[in-house]
């Protein structure tokens, strides 16, 4: 598989961004044989269940320049490095408890030539600052989640969309999203047309979410 699934959803990218899409595989590849970041039987799959999953995001939400953007429980850099190459001028934060995966993020960036994204080995608990958006893919059930990430997000918004939490999801969300009255669902197959995207979606929590917690 090449990166030319991601261009056929993505047609306006520069050469750079392109050439960044490409070099991403060979990237992964070889230091997935080294540090297991992505799973075995993914890695052939990257630009789809890795790619265009992070990307899944950017057709719910376009970041401003000069947006914050935190990826929490990045891993081996999803959905925050796929993201940083389409939004070159939005400042990404990506967090991970676990010191090995932060380091191969750190030489992917380094091997993209990103000069717009951290990485930080930290739990997110513990991380200090706030962003306008935090992106996230796999990492804890909402309430738990919503708990982490507590006052981590700015109040004033100046996008079109009110700050708040992008969060990939697959599956049946009834009970998991009970308590979040204005949580918005976004289902992914509306934009992507390979089978893997069936049952993904993005859920969209704002800022002033109404929980019963
Ligand atoms: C299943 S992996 C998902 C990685 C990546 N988001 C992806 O979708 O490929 C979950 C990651 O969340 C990280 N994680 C879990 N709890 C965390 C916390 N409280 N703060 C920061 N990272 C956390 C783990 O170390 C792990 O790398």
């Amino acid at each position: 598989m090449t990166a030319e699934i991601v261009f056929k959803y993505f047609t306006d990218l520069t050469e750079i961004q392109r050439a960044q899409f490409i070099r991403l595989n060979s990237l992964y590849q070889d230091w997935n044989q080294k540090i297991n970041v992505v799973s075995r039987k993914d890695i052939d799959e990257l630009y789809v269940r890795h790619v265009l999953h992070s990307l899944g995001i950017a057709k719910i939400q376009r970041f401003n320049e000069g947006a914050q953007v935190l990826d929490v429980g990045t891993g081996g850099g999803f959905p925050g490095i796929p993201l940083a190459i389409l939004f070159p001028e939005t400042k990404f934060t990506l967090v991970d408890a676990i010191g090995k995966k932060i380091k191969v993020v750190e030489e992917v960036i380094e091997g993209l030539q990103l000069e717009n994204i951290s990485a930080h080995h930290s739990r997110v608990e513990d991380l200090p600052g706030q962003f306008d958006f935090i992106v996230s893919r796999a990492v804890a059930a909402m309430p738990t989640f919503v708990h982490w990430t507590k006052g981590k997000i700015k109040k004033d918004s100046v996008h079109e969309r009110k700050n708040g939490i992008l969060y990939l999801k697959g599956g049946d969300l009834t009970n998991e999203l009970k308590d979040y009255k204005n949580a918005q669902v976004f289902a992914l197959p509306e934009f992507f047309e390979e089978d893997f995207f069936e049952t993904k979606k993005v859920v969209y929590l704002p800022q002033k979410y109404k929980a019963n917690l």
